[in-house]
Parts: C-alpha cells; structure tokens; sequence
C-alpha cells in the first residue's frame, strides 16, 4: 500500500490480508474497457464524472443545499455499519422470523441536526452515516451540479459492456473511520469519491468460499459472516486463504467496483468525514456460455438456495437435504 502525503498507514486498520493492488489508470486509457469488459475492477483516474461534486461539495454546502427534508441516516454502536434488509426480519421463506439484532439503525434526520452531531461528535457517542439517494428532494444547486456530471462517459460505459439501466446514485456522508464491512450487491457500481479518502478492498467472486455469506434469507443476505476485525478462523476456516486487491481512493477518482464482487469500504482514520457519491447500474442480460463465469455461479447458487427456501419453508431443512444429494454422490 503505497504511502503519500496525503495519507499514511497509520490512518488505516490493520487486516491479516493477501491483497494486490486494484490498477489505477486514466479514465480515458483503452485498457479501461479490457478491465470493464471481463468484469475485473479499475480506479479510473483524472476524470470529471463527478467534477461539479469534487469542486463545490463540501460539508457546508451540502447542508445548505441538500434540502430540508429528513435524510437516511445509519446509527451504529460501533464503526461497522453492516448493512441488513429488513423485509427479511420476517420473510416467506422464514415464516417463524429470524432471532436478529443488528448493531445499526437508521433513523430520519434533518442535515443540519446530522452536521451538528458530526461536530460535536465524542468518543464513545454512536457513530452517524448519512446514507441517502440522490432524488427529487434535494436542493436546486445539487440537482444543477448533478446533471454537469460527466454523463456521456458513464453512459458510454454502460452501453459498451451491457449493464443494466441506472438504478441510483446514493450520497454517502461518513465520519472519519466508519466501515461499511465485506458484501457483494448484484448491482455494477462507479464509486465517485468527493471529499475525504476511503480504504477499499475487494474480492471477487470466486472468493464466495472465503467470505462465508450469510444465507439468502437471512437479513444479512449478500454479507460476509466474517468480522474482519476478530476473524473466527474456527467457524470460518477459509477466510485465512482468501485473496483479494485494495486501493485508496481520493477526490476525483471513481472505483469500478464490478457486479458480484465484494467490498470492504472504510474510511480513514483521523482525516475527517468523507464524502462519495455512487452510480449502481442493474445487471445486464447474461447469456450463459461455458464455462460459467464466477458470478454467474453465485447468481445459480442464489437461485437455488432460494428455490428451497421456497419449497421446504424451513431453512433448517436445506443443509440436510443438501447433504443427501452431495455426500456420496457428488462429494
Ligand atoms: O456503493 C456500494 O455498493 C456500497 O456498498 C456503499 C455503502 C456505503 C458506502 C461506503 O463507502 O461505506 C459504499
Ligand atoms: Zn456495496
């Protein structure tokens, strides 16, 4: 991890980690489209994506700008902020509820309380994270900077590798050191950062093994089980085998961040809140040719986990009925 003067390692925790370097390259380098193309993540540098954002967003203008409507925000005891769907609290296919406390919730606040609560924020106070979709109720001159981002260059992007239409652009307000812990979304994403810098590690798909999902039913669905900062290397063996790529990212540059792959997003220590804007894009159409790509497979492994969800209504009956297909027969 290479250091400079704007960061050093100080400011990032420390993981027991394989991890290479994520490529960085100019926005506009050919080799862009080689990486896009075989799904493989780039930091795109130099860019004016999001230019308008990087320029003139800054914490103040934010909350003069963002509208005075209440905005989404995560409140977490800790500096993990886990993401969990709550329509799967009591789903279908888990009919009996799952016994399920999460560490964060979220709450409605106004910018203006969320900013005050940045600045008199303490040790030991519940840590904030502004998480909110770029919508109809922001201000006029956040809509104004939003339409000046580089919307030819993502689009052309979008239809050269076949992704799926916008679906969002959330804003992201972090205090220094919050940490959005490993998940992988079924969603390609350009990861805009505007203030402030983020440690970013990924994996992909292929490392499914190593992260140990939580199942598809489970509230938690898409994130790893693993605590990357006490891994249980007795329930989660593979975990000390998997391997994985990191960058930091700045103002101005804009992550990859392809469909299926996992991340793991923090942001520095002692270096102030951060900002990052995101572009999700739904998966485009993908015809099956073989071999199977990576994330195919775990789109199939989805696919089936939720078909048996579905037929024998009770998750304690899958891994049984599982284990008779494999054992013997397969395995
Ligand atoms: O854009 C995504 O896919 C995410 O996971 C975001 C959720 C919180 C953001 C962060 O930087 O902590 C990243
Ligand atoms: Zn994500």
């Amino acid at each position: 991890m290479c250091e400079n003067n704007k960061w050093d390692s100080s400011q990032i925790r420390n993981y027991d980690l394989d991890l290479q370097p994520i490529p960085r390259l100019h926005y506009k380098d050919p080799k862009v489209d080689e990486l896009m193309k075989t799904n493989q993540p780039v930091l795109l540098s130099g860019s004016n994506i999001a230019k308008p954002a990087v320029d003139k967003w800054t914490l103040e203008y934010l909350e003069e700008n963002l509208g005075k409507c209440g905005h989404t925000v995560y409140v977490s005891k800790t500096h993990k902020f886990k993401y969990f769907n709550r329509e799967k609290i009591l789903s279908k296919a888990n009919p009996k509820g799952v016994e399920f406390t999460s560490e964060t919730k979220s709450v409605e606040m106004k910018v203006s309380d969320f900013m005050k609560k940045l600045k008199e924020w303490k040790q030991g106070d519940d840590r904030l994270y502004l998480q909110q979709s770029l919508n109809s109720s922001v201000g006029s001159a956040i809509v104004k900077d939003f339409m000046g981002f580089e919307w030819r260059y993502v689009t052309e992007k979008k239809i050269r590798h076949g992704w799926g239409e916008l679906s969002a652009n959330l804003l992201f307000i972090a205090m220094e050191g919050n940490c959005t812990p490993c998940h992988y979304d079924e969603q390609e994403n350009l990861f805009a950062q505007i203030k402030g810098f983020k440690r970013c590690i990924l994996f992909p798909p292929d490392q499914f093994e190593c992260l140990y999902p939580h199942p598809v039913y489970h509230p938690h669905d898409r994130q790893s089980m693993v605590d990357f900062d006490e891994p249980d290397y007795i329930k989660f063996p593979k975990f000390k085998n998997v391997k994985g790529f990191e960058t930091v990212v700045g103002p101005g540059d804009v992550l990859y961040i392809p469909i299926y792959w996992w991340h793991h997003i923090e942001s520095l220590l002692a270096d102030g809140p951060t900002v990052t804007v995101n572009f999700w894009y739904k998966g485009g159409p993908s015809c099956l040719e073989y071999p199977l790509k990576d994330d195919q497979k775990v789109s199939i492994m989805r696919n089936v986990e939720k078909m048996l969800l579905e037929v024998l209504q009770d998750p304690k009956e899958v891994g049984p009925l599982l284990r008779t297909i494999l054992l013997g027969r397969y395995v």
